[in-house]
């Protein structure tokens, strides 16, 4: 990421060891709301497989990922194989990639059915996604908290996210900071989290 380029961006939230960027509504109400729609109908949504102390755990909620390749990508010890692009996610990352002036070749999709849903504390620091990735993420449906916390000293940072919002986590975030959404009983609708990634290193099958 260049000097320009950050110029247009908001505020880094973070005190230190990464940056991270809340650019607000990418997408107005009603936009919002068709993209929900669209998405909710048309993704290929299934529930996810985890390693958890070594046992594998299907998730209640649903994942799905998309890429510009078939790319194989390692994500909770389980690997995947991307599909190809819906023309409503292509649009979405244009959106995202004009909005950062970053690119982007692939994008994981959660759909939390209710805040009884959530995601642990992770980071995403995949070597496919090599050093200090930019992630852009995506929210649409139910607002959720979403919290970061810091892998030494454990300091937090609390954010709200919007239906239509755009995160950006960039830099050292993911080598010094955990993310988690938390579940809570407050939230009785569903929400769906886009995260554009760019594979660096990939395996095609
Ligand atoms: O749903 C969210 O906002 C977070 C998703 C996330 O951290 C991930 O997909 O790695
Ligand atoms: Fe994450």
């Amino acid at each position: 990421m260049t000097e320009a380029m950050k110029q247009n961006y908001p505020p880094n939230l973070l005190p230190k060891n990464g940056q991270v960027y809340y650019f607000g509504k990418l997408l107005n109400e009603a936009e919002a709301e068709d993209f929900f729609e669209l998405l909710l109908k048309e993704v290929s949504w299934k529930h996810d497989e985890v390693m958890i102390f070594g046992r594998k755990i299907t998730t209640a909620r649903k994942t799905a990922w998309y890429g510009d390749k078939e790319f194989e990508y390692t994500y909770s010890k389980m690997t995947k194989k991307a599909m190809l692009w819906l023309p409503e996610l292509a649009l979405l990352r244009q959106k995202v990639e004009q909005e950062t002036a970053l690119v982007f070749n692939s994008c994981l999709l959660n759909l939390y059915h209710s805040g009884e849903e959530g995601m642990s504390w992770h980071s995403d620091a995949e070597a496919e996604l090599g050093r200090q990735p930019a992630i852009a993420s995506v929210s649409l449906g139910a607002e959720r908290k979403f919290v970061l916390k810091h892998k030494q000293t454990g300091e937090k940072l609390e954010l709200q996210l919007e239906q239509g919002s755009l995160l950006l986590m960039a830099g050292e975030t993911q080598t010094h900071w955990l993310h988690s959404l938390p579940k809570t009983k407050k939230v009785k609708e569903p929400r769906i989290n886009l995260t554009f990634r760019n594979i660096k290193k990939w395996k095609t099958p």
